[in-house]
C-alpha cells in the first residue's frame, strides 16, 4: 500500500540551510525517549505501539458489541468530549456522506454527539430529536467525571430506560472509561452495561484508537481493521530506527519547530480542501493544543477549510502578521466521480470547465492557493495522502500522534498532561457552589463583587 508523503520544500525555503537537519539528533533522542519511556509524561505512552498491538479478537469483539447497537438501535448517541469524541467524529465525518443525517441510509444507525458543550437549545433539541427513536448511548469518559458528559449522559440514560425500559436500555448502553473509577464506571457496574477500558497510560487525545474510537466508528458501519492497519504501517513507518530523511513524522515535528524556533511562526493552520476533514482539523487542535500550549510556549493549533474559508480568512492569511505557517491535508483522488457539464447559454462563462472532474478545478484552487500563500511569505508543508479511506485516516492519526510527541519533546514540555484545563472547571464548579468548593464558592463570590 502507499503512504501518505511529506513535500516541505515550500517550508524549507523559509528557513536557513540546513535548519531541518539539525534537529535530527533531537529529533532521535526524543524517539528514543518516548519508546524508552525516559521523556516527561511518561505514564501516558501506552499510545505508541498501540496499533500494533490490537488484536483481530479484540476488533472482533468491538465489532460483535457494534454490531449490537446496529441491530437495536436507529440512532447511536455518542456522548464525550475532547479527546472522548472528536478522533471518532472526525474519522465518521471524513468517511461518511456529507448529507448523512438527511439521506435514511437504513443500513447504518445515525450517531449524533453530545455531552461536547452545555448548550440547553443543543440538548433539549437532541431529547426532542430523539424522543420517538430507537436510541442507544456510548458514554465515554477516561475520568468518568466530565461535567458535560455527565450532564448529556444523566438525560440520554433516563429518557433511553422511559422510552426503551430499564431491561432493554441495559443492552443499548455501553461506557468505555476508566477500569475502576469514576460515576461513568460506577453507573456502567451498578447498571451492568457492556464497558471497554480506557488504558490509563493512553491520555484523551491520543484515545481515538482505543475503544473510545473504535467502538463509535464500527457502529457507524466503517471499517476498524483497515483503520488500525493503516494506523500499524504508519507506526513501523515512523519507527526511531527509520532514518530522519525518511521519517515523514520527524520531518514534520522537526520542520515546524524550525518555523517556530527561527523564522518566528506562532500559528499554524491545518488546512483541507475537503469539507469531510472539517472535525480531523478540530482532532488535530486538541492533539496539539493539549500537548504544546505549555510554560508560555507552544505554536498556537489554528484550522481551515479551505477553499470556503478563502472567502473569510483568505485576507488575513495573505496579507497579515507573518507569524504563520500552513499544514495543508490534501487528498489525492476524491471517493466520488463528478464532472462539470457543458451549458448552451454559457452565461456564466464557465464552459472552459466543461467535462473537467471537480476535483481538478479543486486541485488548481489548492495549487494557486499554496502558490499565492508562499509568495505572501506563508511557508507552506504539504501532506499527500492517497485516498479518504479508512487505511489512510489511520495512517493520518498514527502519523500526526507520534509526530506530536516528538515536537512536544523537541519544544521540552511534558506533551501529555494538561494541567490547564482544570482551571475553568475549578472556578464553574465554584460558581455552581458544587459540594466540597464552598471555600472557591466564597472566594469567587468574594472577586466578582470587588469587580463590580
Ligand atoms: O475523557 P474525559 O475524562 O471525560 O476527558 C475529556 C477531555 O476533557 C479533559 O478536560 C481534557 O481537556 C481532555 O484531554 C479530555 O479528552
Amino acid at each position: 500500500m502507499k503512504s501518505i508523503s511529506l513535500d516541505i520544500t515550500k517550508a524549507t525555503q523559509f528557513l536557513s540551510e540546513g535548519a531541518v537537519k539539525a534537529y535530527e539528533s533531537q529529533v532521535a533522542a526524543a524517539q528514543e525517549a518516548l519508546e524508552n519511556g525516559t521523556c516527561p509524561g511518561n505514564d501516558f505512552l501506552g499510545w505508541l505501539h498501540l496499533p500494533s498491538s490490537i488484536t483481530p479478537e479484540f476488533i472482533a469483539e468491538l465489532q460483535s458489541v457494534a454490531n449490537t447497537l446496529r441491530e437495536k438501535c436507529e440512532v447511536v448517541v455518542v456522548a464525550g468530549i475532547g479527546g472522548s469524541y472528536l478522533g471518532a467524529r472526525a474519522v465518521i465525518e471524513a468517511l461518511g456522506n456529507s448529507f448523512a443525517w438527511l439521506v435514511q441510509d437504513k443500513k447504518n444507525p445515525t450517531v449524533v454527539f453530545a455531552g461536547n458543550n452545555i448548550g440547553e437549545d443543543y440538548l433539549a433539541e437532541l431529547t426532542d430529536y430523539l424522543k420517538d427513536k430507537k436510541f442507544g448511548v456510548i458514554n465515554i469518559s477516561k475520568s468518568g467525571t466530565t461535567t458535560e458528559t455527565a450532564l448529556a449522559f444523566r438525560l440520554l440514560k433516563k429518557q433511553c430506560e422511559n422510552q426503551r425500559g430499564k431491561e432493554e436500555a441495559k443492552d443499548v448502553i455501553v461506557a468505555i472509561t476508566d477500569a475502576h473509577k469514576g460515576a461513568a464506571r460506577a453507573a456502567a457496574t451498578k447498571e451492568g452495561y457492556k464497558t471497554f477500558v480506557i488504558p490509563d497510560n493512553v491520555g484523551g487525545r491520543f484515545s481515538v484508537l482505543t475503544p473510545v474510537g473504535l467502538l463509535p466508528i464500527a457502529v457507524a458501519g466503517f471499517d476498524i481493521k483497515a483503520l488500525v492497519g493503516g494506523a500499524a504501517d504508519m507506526e513501523k513507518a515512523t519507527g526511531k530506527d527509520v532514518p530522519f530523511a525518511e521519517n515523514p513524522a520527524a520531518i514534520y515535528a522537526a520542520v515546524r519547530n524550525a518555523l517556530y524556533a527561527e523564522a518566528g511562526k506562532k500559528i499554524e493552520i491545518l488546512v483541507n480542501f475537503q469539507p469531510k476533514l472539517h472535525y480531523m482539523s478540530e482532532w488535530w487542535k486538541q492533539l496539539y493544543g493539549e500537548s504544546e500550549g505549555k510554560d508560555g510556549k507552544g505554536i498556537f493549533p489554528a484550522a481551515c477549510d479551505f477553499t470556503t474559508d478563502l472567502h473569510s480568512m483568505g485576507q488575513w492569511i495573505q496579507e497579515g502578521e507573518r507569524s504563520i505557517f500552513e499544514t495543508v491535508i490534501s487528498i489525492e483522488t476524491p471517493e466520488k466521480t463528478l464532472f462539470f457539464p457543458h451549458d448552451e447559454e454559457n452565461l456564466d462563462g464557465l464552459n472552459f470547465l466543461a467535462g473537467k472532474r471537480v476535483d481538478e478545478v479543486n486541485k488548481m484552487a489548492e495549487l494557486g492557493t499554496r502558490l499565492a500563500h508562499v509568495d505572501g511569505g506563508v511557508p507552506n508543508i504539504r501532506v499527500s495522502v492517497p485516498q479518504l479511506n479508512e487505511y489512510y485516516l489511520g495512517q493520518i492519526i498514527y502519523f500526526f500522534e507520534i509526530a506530536c510527541g516528538i515536537s512536544g519533546n523537541l519544544l521540552a514540555v511534558n506533551p501529555f498532561n494538561q494541567p490547564g484545563v482544570e482551571a475553568y472547571k475549578k472556578n464553574m464548579f465554584a460558581l455552581l457552589n458544587k459540594p466540597g468548593y464552598e471555600a472557591e464558592s466564597a472566594a469567587i463570590q468574594k472577586r466578582l463583587a470587588e469587580e463590580k
